[in-house]
């Protein structure tokens, strides 16, 4: 296959031939070799690496199962998914590692599989396993209740070390937490709830102090670590001046949305770590464009609206994101003060890097052909109905995203737009 005139994220224009599952040149006028795409000049980025997804399989496949999932993730041009181990068994022994991976066989994207942490974890089997990472592993509960003490996460950290496995840690401190801001709730329901008083509840203070634990606890045990969804400017300060071997990730929602719209939003926007004031996201959005924040990764967190439809106190945290990605942040480039390679940066080539997928993330001879085309000059609103998670909505409702026109894994068409079709490759194991 050839990919003729695609625009690179730098701005050149260049054919892009693909011999099989690989990236076999880039350059100019190259001969076809097989089928020819004409990509007229429209934007090719390669596949994106979502580092941060909750599939729900296996446990609650009523929320998501890895084929819907990996569709939405495919409609987005995410080619490549971690999965985190908060599922029902928790992915916290050998077994459970090899029943998730089953579920995962049903992906249509490529996928990694992380190992969790609890009581009851069982290392030696566990990292007998091909785990992409351990983690995330919770310092708070959040879903699926899975925190845990500072004695177990520093034995944790030893045994990843050990084992030669970077780890993810979900880092609040619930000792920080506000418990009278959390009770102040009151009885609204779903949009109506006072969903402020979540933001309130899980406060600044407490991811702040978490990661100062955290890194302070890796940086001794010469650990990879990473900080998974860092809300706050100062958890990110913290990480950048950390060693390079210490990164974090932000999610899409807590650059793009604050407490200024949880009126809106009321339990949709219930998340861990929560959204935070305007000011602090201002912060954080800027931290993503200069550089100092890795790498973007969803937190791709799946519930449904019945379960959304409940008392703040009642319902589930967490907001869908996947398919939205890209999308979102391409739109940012038009208008706003991010570039194009920084979203292929930060959403590719950085998770890549960090979980050491070698093949993942660039568009460049050798690589696995995971690639998305893009039309920048054909935004489109953001739709919940139209999206293809089992959970049908999205807090990003009525944003600007330019979605993908086709979508390959490892130069198979996972996904095509203008049918809004789906391939029937299986995604593989990267771990
Ligand atoms: N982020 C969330 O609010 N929820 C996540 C778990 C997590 O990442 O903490 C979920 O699995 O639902
Ligand atoms: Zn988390
Ligand atoms: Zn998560």
């Amino acid at each position: 296959m050839l990919v003729r005139n695609a625009r690179l994220a730098d701005g050149r224009v260049r054919d892009v031939r693909v011999e099989g599952e690989r990236i076999e040149a880039v350059g100019a006028g190259l001969d076809a070799a097989g089928e020819v795409i004409d990509a007229r000049e429209r934007l090719l980025l390669p596949g994106a690496v979502d580092a941060h997804v909750h599939f729900r399989e296996p446990g609650a496949p009523h929320k998501e199962t890895w084929r819907t999932g990996s569709r939405s993730a495919a409609a987005g041009g995410v080619t490549t998914v971690i999965d985190q181990p908060n599922t029902d068994p928790p992915t916290t022994t050998g077994a459970a590692f090899d029943q998730k991976e089953l579920c995962a066989r049903h992906s249509l994207v490529d996928y990694g599989v992380n190992g969790g942490v609890t009581e009851s974890w069982d290392p030696e089997t566990l990292f007998d396993r091909p785990l992409v990472a351990l983690g995330e592993v919770f310092l708070a509960d959040s879903t699926g209740e899975m925190g845990i003490d500072g004695d177990l996460f520093e034995d944790a950290v030893h045994r990843a070390v050990e084992a030669g496995v970077p780890v993810t840690v979900h880092a609040e401190d619930a000792t920080r937490f506000d418990d009278a801001a959390r009770d102040a709730a009151g009885d609204g329901v779903g949009v109506d709830a006072h969903a402020d008083a979540w933001s309130a509840y899980r406060t600044a203070e407490a991811e702040i102090a978490a990661v100062e634990r955290a890194v302070e606890v890796g940086v001794d045990a010469g650990a990879r670590l990473h900080v998974a969804h860092t809300s706050t400017p100062e958890a990110v300060d913290l990480v950048a001046d950390a060693p390079d071997r210490v990164t974090c990730e932000v999610t899409p929602h807590h650059c793009l949305l604050s407490r200024a719209d949880l009126d809106g939003l009321g339990t949709y926007g219930r998340m861990n770590p929560p959204l935070r004031s305007e000011e602090r996201r201002a912060a954080l959005y800027e931290r993503v464009v200069d550089g100092r924040v890795d790498l973007l990764a969803t937190d791709h967190a799946p519930h449904t609206r019945e379960e959304k439809e409940a008392s703040l106190l009642a319902a589930p945290s967490g907001v869908p994101g996947v398919e939205t990605l890209v999308p979102l942040l391409l739109a940012e480039t038009r208008d706003g003060p991010l570039t194009v390679e920084r979203v292929r940066d930060l959403t590719a080539a950085a998770p890549a890097a960090t979980f050491g997928l070698e093949r993942k993330g660039r568009i460049e001879a050798g690589m696995d052909a995971d690639l998305a085309l893009y039309d920048l000059e054909r935004p489109r609103p953001v739709d919940g109905g139209r999206l293809h998670s089992k959970c049908g909505w999205t807090p990003f409702e009525g944003f600007e995203g330019v979605f993908p026109e086709w979508t390959t894994v490892r130069g198979d068409r996972v996904y095509d737009a203008a049918m809004d079709t789906f391939g029937t490759a299986a995604g593989e194991n990267v771990g």
